[in-house]
């Protein structure tokens, strides 16, 4: 099942738990607004190179509308719409007063010269610059996109609109980035686990973990577990995986990584087959990369315990059910990763207010909404008996829904 019609089947049975209205379930279905765009730009020995770029803006009935960028070879207009739905209600969970979007280039980021993703970064800029802004929709870094990225953005809509630091989120701290960030999305999926192995009598320090994906929230989890005595036990990118029975020193790896190793090549672990890490024996299993990893295929598989979504939509419905079946406590995305968006959020409040927050203060913050938000699923688990995925999903379509309502039809 592909993502869109995967998300869109859970928002169905969402809604159908709500009792919402069908004429309203179309209605929030239905994106605000696709965009798709040419992006042609000279590759750096004078050849033309054309790429193709979206950014689907999907409600605002709650705030301008917020999302990631993605560079990746298996961009398209779909996935990007399960994304950008994803976002609306992910902000809705964290009660951030915002909408949902979502963007990005169907290209290699690897491939391309750092001169020739700016290039490519500037004229995708160009054409949308008229349908984003600081009170209408605000992009961040999303998988094989970075802070740099944002600061492209920056700079070229700043040339249409005059000097809009809150225009993008997620932006170096020199530009008006805020403290925090480049660590939010891992950190807030720390204090997610936190709180669902509490709730089964466990802890971080004790509990072994296994991550797929070491980019951005992969590694920043995989450094703070370890750092809380939990055992990181194997990592996968896509150069292949590693796996350590006691536990891999994630901060040598990510020396390792940062002096331009590959991570298959580390020796502090031994390597093992890609195909294996999902269902290798651990507590906690975390999808930190693409979509759709955990499938019929793997799930029945699956020896975790608990599966953290850091990634956006890993699981797809069929696997859903079966790890269900096994008992496996799955904890959804829209919440899981809402670190990043939460803190995304503070950065654009920090940038309109113009004074910034010290890092204690926003991983202070970070904490009490993820916290909150946790508290306010497990409220609606138990008001619509259903497992947490359904959990989060009724808390923010609900909320999406209510604003909805509130703001009325009349033309
Ligand atoms: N960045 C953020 O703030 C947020 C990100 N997310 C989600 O988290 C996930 C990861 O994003 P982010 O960390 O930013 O992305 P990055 O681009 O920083 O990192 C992605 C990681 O995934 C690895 N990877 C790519 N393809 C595969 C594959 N087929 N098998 C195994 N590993 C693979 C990459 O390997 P390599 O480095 O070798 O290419 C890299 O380690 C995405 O689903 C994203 O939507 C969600 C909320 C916020
Ligand atoms: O920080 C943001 O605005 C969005 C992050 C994002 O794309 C996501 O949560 O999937």
């Amino acid at each position: 099942m592909n993502a869109l019609a995967a998300t869109s089947r859970n928002f169905r049975q969402a809604s159908r738990l709500l009792g919402l209205d069908s004429k309203l379930e179309k209605s929030l279905l239905i994106p605000f607004r696709e965009i798709k765009v040419e992006c042609t730009i000279p590759k750096d020995d004078g050849s033309l190179v054309s790429f193709v770029g979206f950014r689907v803006q999907h409600d605002n009935a709650r705030g301008p509308m917020k999302g990631g960028i993605r560079y990746h070879p298996e961009v398209d207009l779909d996935e990007v719409n399960a994304l950008a739905q994803l976002m609306t209600w992910k902000t809705a969970v964290a009660a951030l007063p915002y909408g949902g979007a979502k963007g990005g280039i169907g290209c290699s980021p690897g491939d391309l010269s750092n001169s020739e993703l700016e290039r490519l970064t500037r004229v995708f800029t160009q054409k949308i610059h008229d349908l984003i802004g600081t009170h209408t929709d605000i992009p961040a870094p999303d998988m094989g996109t970075n802070a740099q990225t944002m600061a492209w953005i920056l700079d070229e809509y700043s040339k249409f609109h005059g000097h809009s630091p809150a225009v993008v989120t997620g932006k170096p701290i020199e530009l008006g980035g805020s403290l925090g960030r480049d660590a939010a999305t891992g950190r807030g999926v720390v204090f997610a686990t936190e709180s669902l192995l509490a709730e089964h009598g466990k802890s971080i320090s004790g509990s072994t973990f296994i991550i797929q994906g070491f980019g951005n929230v992969g590694s920043w989890a995989a450094s703070i577990f370890h750092e809380r005595g939990g055992k990181v036990i194997a990592i996968g990118d896509v150069t292949g995986s590693i796996k350590n029975d006691n536990g891999i020193d994630v901060p040598a790896l990510i020396k390792h990584k940062n002096e331009g190793g590959a991570l298959k090549d580390f020796n502090g672990a031994e390597a093992m087959d890609s195909k294996d890490l999902l269902v290798h024996e651990c507590d906690v299993l975390l999808p930190c990369a693409l979509g759709g990893v955990l499938n019929r295929e793997n799930a029945p598989h699956v020896k975790a315990k608990f599966i953290i979504e850091a990634a956006n939509h890993p699981t797809d419905p069929e696997a859903d059910e079966i790890l269900a079946k096994k008992g496996v406590v799955v904890l959804p995305d829209i919440y899981a990763n809402s670190g990043g968006v939460i803190v995304s959020y503070f950065e654009w409040v920090q940038n309109i207010q113009g004074f910034m927050w010290d890092e204690e203060k926003v991983n202070m913050e970070l904490k009490k909404y993820m916290n909150s938000s946790f508290n306010n699923i497990k409220q609606m688990c138990k008001s619509h008996d259903c497992n947490l995925r359904m959990g989060a999903f009724t808390l923010g379509v609900n909320r999406v829904a209510r604003a909805t309502l509130l703001r009325g039809w009349e033309a």
